[in-house]
């Protein structure tokens, strides 16, 4: 395991009391994992992320890295320790008078690596992070999903083994928010770098991680791989997160549409919960029956773990065809209810 946190806690005292903005968390992140926290602003994300890499220091508990306690390092160590945690930032971090090139290039100067060894890795940052080009370009020449790139190639230079992400694409429209999101990946992938990131957005989990953690009020309330979090939302505010990639209101509205458009009395409603595509199994079933399948609407969505989301179809079959086609649907582990018009 990469990370684990035992009891961290971590109080601030104000004019106004104690605030616990991290009350006693427990958590393990596997090595070449993305682990997402999501939570509202106050809920705690910040403190916890920096208590990672100490620019917090717990008021108790334990954070261990890689198998080192590093609230309980001196100087040395953690600054060694540090240069195994690299971070990137909502608005970039990045120095206005360097170019690309020596934006990458400072974490590299400040601990001594020869020159020659700074071109070479620079070279390779600028091409992991796709800024082959604009490498003597300064940050005002560059749009923001660039700036970021930037941010990321400096945060890997030092061979980071964790990659700390605070609200890192809260800044970019969403275009430029699934490109930094997929660059994340590709990193994760080729580097099996473990990463762990803070957002408020449900988007950003559903697309790159693994694990959820939901934050409210310094504790977790939910915590569980981002499938089961979807499947099964138990806590309210995980509700409401989940609710901005699937609006189920919409779903209702449109259903109810359809029911007055058409003169359908019945349709089936087909959720996925990390199945491989819905187009194989629709192919499938009119390949193997005598059945007609209308899509009639239906939000899918991809996650790391596979496509999650639903599906309304009308079938145009007999009632024995209809009871085949349904049970082969329900034996490819796709959930099926019938929504009736009343
Ligand atoms: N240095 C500090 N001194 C006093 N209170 C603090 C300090 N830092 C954070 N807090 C408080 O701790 C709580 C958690 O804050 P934190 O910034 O970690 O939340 P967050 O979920 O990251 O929210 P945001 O996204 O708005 O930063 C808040 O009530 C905040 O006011």
């Amino acid at each position: 395991m990469m990370i684990e946190l035992r009891q961290l806690t971590k109080h601030f005292q104000t004019a106004n009391g104690t605030i616990k903005a991290v009350d006693d968390i427990n958590l393990t992140i596997e090595k070449g994992q993305i682990y997402g926290i999501i939570g509202y602003s106050g809920a705690g994300k910040s403190t916890l992320i920096r208590l990672l890499n100490q620019l917090e220091t717990p008021t108790s508990g334990e954070v261990v890295i890689d198998g080192k306690v590093i609230n309980q390092l001196g100087k040395q160590d953690l600054r060694e320790a540090r240069q195994e945690m690299g971070m990137i930032f909502q608005h970039f971090n990045i120095l206005w008078s360097r170019t690309v090139a020596d934006n990458i290039a400072f974490p590299l100067e400040i601990n001594g690596t020869p020159k020659e060894e700074q071109s070479r890795r620079v070279k390779e940052l600028v091409e992991l992070v796709g800024l082959s080009g604009r490498e003597d370009a300064y940050p005002s020449q560059l749009s923001g999903g660039q700036k970021q790139r930037v941010g990321i190639a400096r945060s890997l230079a030092n061979n980071p083994k964790v990659l700390l992400c605070d609200e890192a694409t809260s800044a970019l429209d969403p275009k430029t928010t699934d490109s930094i999101l997929d660059l994340l990946v590709d990193i994760n992938q080729k580097l099996g770098l473990t990463i762990v990131l803070i957002t408020h957005e449900m988007h950003v989990i559903r697309k790159i991680c693994h694990r959820v953690a939901v934050m409210e009020e310094g504790r977790f309330v939910e915590e569980g791989p981002v499938l089961d979090v979807f499947r099964r939302p138990k806590e309210a505010m995980t509700k409401e997160f989940v609710k901005q990639i699937l609006e189920p209101e919409d779903t209702e509205e449109a259903v109810e549409h359809l029911f007055s458009e058409t003169n359908l009395k019945k349709v089936y409603q087909l959720t996925f919960t990390g199945n491989d595509a819905k187009k194989p199994l629709i192919t499938s079933v009119v390949r193997e029956f005598d059945v007609a399948v209308n899509i009639l609407q239906g939000k899918l969505t991809q996650t790391q773990n596979g496509t999650y989301g639903t599906l309304f179809i009308h079938l145009d079959a007999t009632d024995e065809v209809t009871e085949d086609v349904l049970s082969f649907i329900k034996a490819r582990d796709v959930l099926v209810e019938v929504v009736e018009h009343d």
